[in-house]
Parts: C-alpha cells; structure tokens; sequence
C-alpha cells in the first residue's frame, strides 16, 4: 500500500492539495479467487466484486462520516479509480460506522477557518457532488444511519435510494435549522426528486425525515429493515445493470445535464457566494452556537 502526499487537480485548473497518507495505492490490498477485491483507504474502504462489475464504497469517518476536507479527497480520488475503470458499472454508496451514513459538511472546515480555506473546501464539495452526479456508473445509495443535509446530497445524487426501516435515521436538507442556506444546486436535486412544491416545504422547514416519511414523499426509493439494506442495494443494482450501459447511460445525462451544468457555468461565482456568506460573523456564530448544542446533547 503507497501512502504519498501530492496534488490532485481538480477542475477549473486548481488543486486540492492530498493530505499526507492518502492511499492511492494500486490494488494493493486483498485480492480474492473469487474476484473480489478490497482497496483500503484511511476513511474511504472500498470493496468490489469484479466478475458482477460491483464496488461498494463505504465511509469510514467516525464518529459520524463527516465531510471533512480529507475524507472527500481521499472519495474523490476513490471515484475517479473506479470511473476510469471500466471493471465497473456499479456502484453502492453505504457506511462502515453504525447508525450514520454521513452527517453532512464537517461544520468545523466552516468555522474558524480562513477565506482560503472555506474556498477550497467549498470547491471539493463541489467536485465530490458533480463526480458523484455525472457518474456513468449506477449508483445505489444503501442508507444504513442518519442522513441529514449533505449526507442527504449524497444519496439524492446516486440513481436509487434504499433507507432502512429505523426511525431514528432521519435525512433530509435541514440547513435552515443551522441558520444556513441550502445552495441552489442542493436545493435542484431536491425538487429534481421531490417536485417543487414539496421541496419548498422541506427545504423552508429544514425538515428531517423518518423513513416512511421519506419513502411517501419520494425521497427515497424504498425502506426496508436495517439487515436488509444490503442485499436489497445488490438486487436492485442487478436490475438496473440488466439495462445496456450506453442507452442508460445517454438517458442519464439527458436527465441530469442541465441541472450539473447550471453550478459547472458558475463554480466560481458559487465558491465567491459561499465564502462570502459563510465568513459572516452571524453565520459564524449560528455554526458555533449548533456545534456547541451537538457537543452538550451528550452531556
Ligand atoms: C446565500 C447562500 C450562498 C451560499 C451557500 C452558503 C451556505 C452554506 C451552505 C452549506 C451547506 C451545508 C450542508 C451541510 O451538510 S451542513 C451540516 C449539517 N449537518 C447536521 O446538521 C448534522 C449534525 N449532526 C447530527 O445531527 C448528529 O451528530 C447525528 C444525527 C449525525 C449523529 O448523532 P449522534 O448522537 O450519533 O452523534 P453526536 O453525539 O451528535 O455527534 C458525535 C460527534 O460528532 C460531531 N458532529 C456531528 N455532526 C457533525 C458535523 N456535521 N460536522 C462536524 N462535527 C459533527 C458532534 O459535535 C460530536 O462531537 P464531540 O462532542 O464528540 O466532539
């Protein structure tokens, strides 16, 4: 396993600079008989089953799958492998740690921190989003925990949702509720999903769905209990790569073009936008003042 600091471009000419003990190893890890393979990686794990085509990415941020500026570097590279890799054409987002699927934007790359900082991260959510959008590949998001604003993106971006039946995993765009504004883009996919009339609703409130709450209004694609998560994901990812991939594929980007290129035409704009309005001192403050009750609820 290589363990390297380096530079991964990114779009736009800029880089993101890879923290030090990213893998981006080759197939380094455990390579089975039966073609399965298992790449690791610091927070990102991803295991694959070449002969069906399939990888599971699984997040491995504890405690709470964070989007933290590593962890979607280390994502972001992941993807690229395995979009480049035409082993490939499913893909089956889930979650190594217990009861969470991803809580979101890391809130701490929001506070405290410099303009270059907030640029550069917002510029990597950016990225994981439009990779994430733009795959060829089939995505399958296997909702195995809580699922609130960008852990909602996430598996909105992917092409079919499966959310275990627990009510306590809630996921939804609760940005209004942190004093925060969704971006227009999260708030597209949402209405792209939902429709507008109840994306309005959802995204005004900050509304956190339960599960069968979600399924009703279309915001995932199926609930099922949590042991079942998996094995539904597999099924589900079976039928659709039944589909020939260059029809499915062509249908995909008819569907999603406008709404990726709307943000690709303005991602300056948009990091501008993001910097601006996150280094407000009273954006500052609400961000803190949510920290803070996240980090007493314990107590
Ligand atoms: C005009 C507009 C222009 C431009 C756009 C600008 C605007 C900005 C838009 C930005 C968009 C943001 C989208 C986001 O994703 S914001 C993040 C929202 N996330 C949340 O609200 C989730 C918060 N977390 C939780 O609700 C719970 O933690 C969770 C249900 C996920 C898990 O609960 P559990 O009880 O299991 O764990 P906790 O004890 O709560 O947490 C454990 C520790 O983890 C810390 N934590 C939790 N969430 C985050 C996070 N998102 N970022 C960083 N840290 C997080 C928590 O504080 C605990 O820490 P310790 O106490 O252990 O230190």
């Amino acid at each position: 396993m290589a363990l390297v600091a380096g530079r991964k471009t990114f779009a736009a000419g800029k880089t993101l600079l890879l923290r030090a003990g990213v893998w981006l190893g080759a197939e380094a890890a455990a390579r089975g008989g039966n073609g399965a393979r298992r790449f690791v990686s610091q927070r990102v794990l991803v295991e694959s089953d070449v002969t069906a085509g399939i990888a599971t990415i699984k997040f491995k941020n504890p405690p709470v799958n964070s989007l933290s500026l590593e962890f979607l570097t280390e994502f972001i590279i992941c993807l690229e492998k395995l979009e480049n890799d035409k082993t490939y054409r499913g893909l089956i987002l889930t979650s190594d740690c217990p009861g969470i699927f991803s809580a979101g934007l890391d809130l701490r790359e929001m506070c405290g921190k410099n303009l270059a900082h907030y640029a550069e991260y917002w510029r990597a959510i950016q990225e994981t989003w439009l990779k994430l959008y733009l795959s060829n590949m089939v995505l399958v998001a296997a909702i195995n925990g809580a699922s609130p604003a960008g852990g909602c993106l996430m598996a909105l971006s992917s092409d079919y949702r499966v959310l275990a039946d627990n009510p306590r995993y809630r996921i939804g765009l609760n940005e209004t509720l942190l004093g925060i504004v969704a971006p227009f883009w999260f708030k597209d996919v949402l209405v792209n999903t939902i429709g507008h009339r109840a994306a309005e609703h959802a995204l005004q409130l900050g509304l956190l769905f339960q599960p069968t709450e979600a399924l009703q209004v279309g915001m995932v694609d199926q609930v099922v209990p949590e042991d079942q998560v998996q094995s539904t994901a597999l099924s589900v990812m079976t039928e659709w790569l039944a589909i020939p991939d260059h029809a499915r594929q062509l249908t995909k980007s008819m569907m999603r073009k406008a709404t990726a290129d709307n943000l690709i035409k303005q991602r300056e704009a948009d990091i501008q936008n993001f910097v601006s309005f996150v280094s407000r001192d009273s954006i500052q403050k609400s961000l803190q003042v949510y920290l803070e009750k996240l980090k007493q609820k314990k107590h």
